[in-house]
Formats: structure tokens, sequence, C-alpha cells
């Protein structure tokens, strides 16, 4: 009898030891407006889920002081980003850690969610530091800029540097509003339907409903272009246009990414447009957004981007004229500036190339009309 318990409790150590090895670490690579938001939902899911995930979500910060603490002490005893995501508690599982390679041990899932800027440098910090069995998901809206004229994805940084697979997640999702649990919905670009669907587990709940797409460079670049456009809008309206006027802002600056696709994504599906993604993201960044809100302030109040977005911003990072000037790296460099006069005017506005006044001048004779 004792021989037989003993046994049967040696088959039931090995059982628990194999679901423990099976069950995914998951690591937040970041810790602004988005990424506290999104570690919400994380921190929830694997506790729901805890024979799929191990229930320690590592969220990597990047440590600043506030009021003479440690930011990554503030989350780990009060629970709260106080300065990215204030007046939302975090899941007391979620833990932040300053060392970007201690948050990355073990794991299996990587979450990428920091401003696009920064992604290629924290990136080579995980190099040699990563699983080679794991999988990776960006949520980072950007371009990477490549030496010679070119544009990268930022799920092709993370395959190039880290040899893991990359996945994106993209919709309109503007954190605060994820972050209070209002409805909205998010579409995972991944052409793995295996890991797609382990990642709309981890993702999905009852407030935040997930597509999987499997035209997964279109996903991505929908996220990344919609910002340039947030911007056009936010010139829209510090000119004083109304909403007729937005809305073409809104249609060009969407048919702009379609051809965009069209002529360096090609095999984009223009079914994808119709995602949370596409339109629905487009929609909710020209009118909610923070690349919205600076470049109305750009045009009334005469100040440059930089310094309204430390004005405005309290430290988040705008990702809309970053973008532009990535897009039109490119576009000068192919001479492709004119298909895309939209793009085009944003990066010269922003940069003080072109008055703001002018912008609209620029969209009478677009290509569209022609
Ligand atoms: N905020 C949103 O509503 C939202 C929604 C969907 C997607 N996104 C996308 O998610 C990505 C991340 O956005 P976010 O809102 O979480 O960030 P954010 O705009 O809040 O940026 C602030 C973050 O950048 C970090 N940071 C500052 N300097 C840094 C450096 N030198 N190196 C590394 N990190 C540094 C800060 O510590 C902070 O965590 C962006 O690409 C954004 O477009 C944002
Ligand atoms: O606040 P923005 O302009 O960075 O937009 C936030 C999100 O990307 C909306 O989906």
């Amino acid at each position: 009898m004792h021989c037989c318990a003993s046994k049967a409790s040696t088959f039931e150590a090995d059982d628990t030891r194999l679901r423990m090895s099976e069950k995914k670490r998951v690591c937040i690579v970041g810790s602004g407006n988005w990424g506290s938001a999104i570690a919400k939902i994380i921190g929830n899911n694997v506790v729901a889920m805890s024979d799929q995930f191990h229930t320690e979500v590592r969220m990597w910060v990047f440590e600043e002081m506030i009021n003479g603490r440690k930011l990554t002490e503030i989350i780990n005893q009060d629970h709260e980003n106080v300065k990215y995501l204030p007046g939302i508690k975090l899941p007391t599982n979620v833990v932040a850690i300053p060392d970007v390679k201690e948050s990355a041990k073990d794991a299996d899932i990587f979450v990428f969610v920091l401003p696009h800027q920064f992604m290629r440098n924290v990136c080579k910090q995980l190099q040699g530091g990563v699983k080679p069995t794991a999988v990776g998901i960006s949520l980072i809206k950007g371009f990477d800029v490549k030496e010679g004229g070119g544009i990268l994805l930022i799920t092709t940084v993370v395959r190039e540097v880290l040899n893991i697979p990359c996945a994106s997640l993209m919709g309109a999702n503007i954190a605060n509003e994820v972050a209070s649990e209002n409805y909205c919905e998010a579409t995972i670009g991944c052409k793995d339907p295996k890991n797609g669907q382990l990642l709309k587990t981890l993702f999905q709940t009852k407030y935040f409903r997930i597509v999987i797409s499997e035209d997964e460079d279109t996903v991505e670049v929908c996220g990344a272009l919609k910002n340039i456009v947030a911007v056009g809008a936010g010139f829209a309206d510090g000119l004083g246009f109304g909403d007729n006027t937005k809305a073409a802002v809104i249609r060009l600056g969407l048919m702009e990414m379609v051809n965009f696709c069209e002529v360096f994504y090609p095999g984009s599906q223009q079914a994808t447009f119709l995602e949370s993604c596409g339109i629905a993201d487009l929609v909710t960044t020209c009118y909610g957004g923070r690349n919205r809100k600076v470049a109305e302030a750009f045009v009334k109040t005469g100040k440059s981007i930089e310094v309204l977005e430390n004005e405005m911003l309290n430290g988040q990072k705008l990702q809309g004229p970053p973008t532009a000037y990535e897009v039109n790296y490119m576009l000068k460099s192919k001479m492709m500036e004119d298909r895309f006069p939209l793009f085009t005017a944003i990066h010269k506005i922003c940069k003080g190339e072109l008055k703001p006044d002018q912008f609209i001048e620029c969209l009478k004779n677009h290509p569209e009309h022609m």
C-alpha cells in the first residue's frame, strides 16, 4: 500500500513537472501608457489560465525616479504605474524589473510595447538572452530605419536580432479606455495559426475582443501609418476646419495606406483594412489620440513638436512625427514623394519645411482626384 502510494505520488510529481514545463512564462518589454494597460490584461489572464501560463508576469521598466522613489518600487509596492497609467491598479502578479535581461530570463512569450524609436537598442540588449523556442508579439507602431534608404517592420527587427518568430497586435486601442475596460477590438497579425491562437488566448478578455489575421505585414503597417494620418487630422483641427475636412484627411490617409501596402508589401489584402487595425484605428486616432492632440496644438501655438511633446505628454512619446520621417526617408530615396502627398506634406510640416496652412492645399490636388 505504502509502496503504491509513493509510486502514485512520483507519477503525480512527474506529471506536475511536465505541466509546469509546458506553462508559458510571459515577459512584457515596456511599461508606458499602453504597456501598463496591457500588463493589466495579461496579469489577469495568466491567473485565470494558470494551467497554461506561469502566473508571474515580468515587466521591464525603464527606471526613473518619481518624488524620490524608483518607478519599479512604486509599481511593485503600490501596484500602479503612477506616471504612465495613473488611477489604474495593476494585478499584483505583474512584477516590475529594471534590468531588461533579467526580465527576459526563461520567458516563452515576449510582448514588445515601447516607443518604436527605442526598440532596436532594447532588442540588442536582449540578444543572446532569449530562449530559441520563445515567440514574440509587437504592440509597437512605427518603423525602423535601414541604412541606405529603406525601412524595416519592428517585427523584422525582432526576428533578425533575436532570431524568434514575431507577430503583431494592432487596433483601435487608446490605452486609457482599454484600461477602463471599455469594449473594443484588436487584430493580431500572425502567419502561424498555432502561435496566433496562443497569443489570442493571452490577450483576449470579455471587453477586449481579438481577430487573428494571417496578413501580418499589412496589420503592422496599418498600425504604423495611421499615426501619420492622425497628425494630419490634428493639423486640420488646428486650422479650424470641420468634420468634412477631417473625413477627407482620414479617407485620403487610408488610400495612401492602401497604396503604400500595395507598392511595398505586395500580396497585402484589402480586407485587412476593414479590421480593427485598419479603418477603426484610423478613426479613433484621428479623434482621440495623442498625435492628433499635439498636432492641433502645433498649429495653434507655433511651438515645435518636441517642445509640445514635453509640455503635454508627461514623458509619453509621439509616434506620428518620427514615423512620417521614416516613411519620407524611404519615399525620398525611391523618388516617390509625389505618390504620397499627404504623408509627404505631414512630414514637411513637422520639420518646418512647409507651413501648416499649406496642408489642405497639398490635398486639393491629390492623385485620388485625378
Ligand atoms: N498609448 C496608447 O494608447 C497606445 C495604444 C496602442 C498602441 N500604442 C503603441 O505602443 C507603443 C508604446 O506606447 P506606450 O503608450 O506604452 O508608451 P509611452 O508613449 O507611454 O512612452 C513612455 C515609455 O517610454 C519609456 N522610455 C523613455 N525613454 C526611454 C528609453 N530611452 N529607452 C526605452 N524606453 C524609454 C518610458 O519609460 C515609458 O515607459 C507605441 O509604439 C505606441 O504607438 C500605444
Ligand atoms: O495616442 P496615439 O495617437 O499614440 O494613438 C494611440 C493608439 O495607437 C490608438 O489605437
